[in-house]
């Protein structure tokens, strides 16, 4: 078996056809390792989250292989895809998405629900006290502060045991003190379960918590950096982005 446990390999999507083609990925490989955490960076437009939404089987690439584990993703149909998800892969996204109308921990067994398990409140309260929230777990969102509610979301996303986290954008909508909480927890998943994490942001300081930074630029990997500093990955992206303006 690989020790990847998420692997690209020459990925190409364009959207439209035409004069209105804009090609989001040329040929882009990369490799995640079981147990690491990389963020994704570029300038805006470079294809970012389409890198994202191909390796996650939200969206199919044209061309090129997307595997999870052994799995091969573009083959599969539309409801094997919808299951892989499910099954295997967690997601956080710059909102929160959580339904206001249940509390943390109902929120927290939806995944569980939906896939037709009955989860046990042991494994609910364990997944929030992952996240430092076990004494939460009867409030509604809207009693939760932002730094909380993308814990929630965190631990929703994890009840699954996923593979791979993917975060988009994760810390976006969050202020700098409580991006750093949730930075760590992600951090700290990843040094304490193996857990393997990918992330697309734009801030360098939230970049610095992954083992690896990749670039990319107009479509194409631009370049890595690994153990990064915030100030290495703000140099790195101002060099970019006066190259895309
Ligand atoms: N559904 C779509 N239809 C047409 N073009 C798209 C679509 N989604 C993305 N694109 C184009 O593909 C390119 C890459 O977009 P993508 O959203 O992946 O970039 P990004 O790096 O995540 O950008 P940002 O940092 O601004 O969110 C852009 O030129 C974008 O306009």
């Amino acid at each position: 078996m690989s020790n990847d446990t998420v692997r690209l390999t020459a990925v190409s999507k364009t959207y439209g056809t035409g004069d209105h083609a804009v090609t989001a990925l040329h040929e882009v490989s990369l490799s995640l390792p079981r147990g690491s955490f990389t963020a994704i960076m570029g300038p805006s437009g470079s294809g970012k989250s389409t890198l994202l939404q191909c390796a996650a089987g939200l969206d199919r690439a044209d061309s090129g292989s997307v595997k999870l584990g052994d799995t091969e993703l573009t083959g599969l149909s539309k409801t094997a895809l919808t299951l892989l998800r499910r099954d295997r892969i967690g997601f956080v996204f710059q909102a929160f998405n959580l339904l206001p109308m249940l509390t943390a921990e109902q929120n927290v067994m939806l995944p569980l629900r939906l896939a037709g398990r009955r989860p046990g409140r042991d494994e609910v309260r364990e997944a929030l006290d992952q996240v430092g929230l076990g004494d939460r777990a009867r409030h509604r969102p809207a009693e939760l502060s932002g730094g909380q509610q993308q814990r929630v979301a965190l631990a929703r996303a994890l009840i699954t045991r996923p593979e791979v986290l993917f975060g988009d954008e994760p810390t976006g909508s969050l202020d700098s003190a409580t991006s750093r909480d949730v930075l760590s927890l992600l951090r700290g998943l990843t040094d304490s379960e193996r857990q393997t994490v990918v992330m697309v942001t734009h801030d360098p300081v939230a970049a610095s918590y992954a083992d690896r930074v990749v670039f990319l630029a107009d479509g194409r990997l631009s370049g890595e950096l690994v153990s990064p500093t915030a100030q290495d990955v703000a140099e790195r992206m101002t060099k970019l982005e006066a190259v895309a303006c």
